[in-house]
């Protein structure tokens, strides 16, 4: 269909806790949603008006800030990255909840105290959102981009501390890492193309009400 609302949902860890959340709203993808062998990356459901694509979680709110998709699903974490004035996040969705925390290796931080620094070195995949973090409380922070794994960045020293995501904090502790500040927490939200919410409304706004209802009314923060 050529005017489909095409809905962006994030291939990693979300889509999993997605799944039931879409079934609760009355979407059902076609079968090749889920097996992740399947190569396609666009995907009928059981409404016609209504598309999937498969994304990675960072390019979700890329899709939907220019228009592309019309909906998504993503983390509160990639929305304050962005900061994308097109993106309206309506709907918190209570799903994929974690933190993003500053962590430094556990030895460092047996006589350190975060109230004293003044310059840190961070490894994160998140340079804006540790930036702002920071300058709010008078530190300068000197980021390296990465996109995974910023765990091993200390021990190998390139970066003296990383901000990244927690939820078990087991891969902190596997990494002989600990969590010395937090610096937001995080869940995923129901996003919406401000200019389609317009010119669309009468297709998008109940599907936003759809998801608030099958939420419980949650409201984003
Ligand atoms: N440990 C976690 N617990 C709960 N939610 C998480 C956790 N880690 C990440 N998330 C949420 O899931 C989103 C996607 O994270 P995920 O780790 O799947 O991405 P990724 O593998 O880094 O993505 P990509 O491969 O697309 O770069 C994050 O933006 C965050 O909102
Ligand atoms: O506190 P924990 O429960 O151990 O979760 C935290 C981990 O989860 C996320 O990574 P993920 O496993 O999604 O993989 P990634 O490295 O591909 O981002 C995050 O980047 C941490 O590495």
């Amino acid at each position: 269909m050529a005017d489909q609302i095409i809905f962006a949902i994030p291939k990693g860890r979300i889509l999993e806790e997605a799944l039931p959340l879409l079934a609760r709203v009355g979407i059902e993808p076609e079968p090749a949603f889920s097996d992740e062998g399947s190569r396609a990356l666009r995907f009928a459901t059981n409404r016609p008006e209504i598309g999937l694509i498969r994304v990675r979680a960072f390019d979700v709110a890329t899709f939907v800030a220019h228009g592309a998709a019309q909906l998504g699903i993503v983390g509160s974490d990639v929305l304050m990255e962005f900061d994308y004035s097109e993106l309206y996040a309506p709907v918190d969705l209570d799903i994929g909840h974690c933190r993003l925390s500053v962590a430094e290796p556990a030895a460092m931080a047996e006589g350190d105290d975060p109230r004293e620094w003044s310059h840190v070195r961070v490894a994160t995949k998140y340079p804006n959102l540790t930036r702002r973090h920071f300058e709010a409380r008078g530190v300068q922070a000197e980021c390296v981009k990465l996109n995974g794994a910023m765990e091993i960045a200390p021990v190998l020293g390139l970066s003296s501390r990383i901000v990244d995501l927690v939820s078990s904090g087991r891969t902190l502790k596997e990494n002989g890492l600990v969590e010395v500040e937090t610096v937001a927490s995080v869940s995923a939200r129901l996003i919406v193309n401000r200019a389609a919410f317009k010119t669309r409304a009468a297709d998008m706004a109940p599907l936003v009400e759809a998801f608030r209802e099958a939420v419980g009314g949650r409201r984003a923060a």
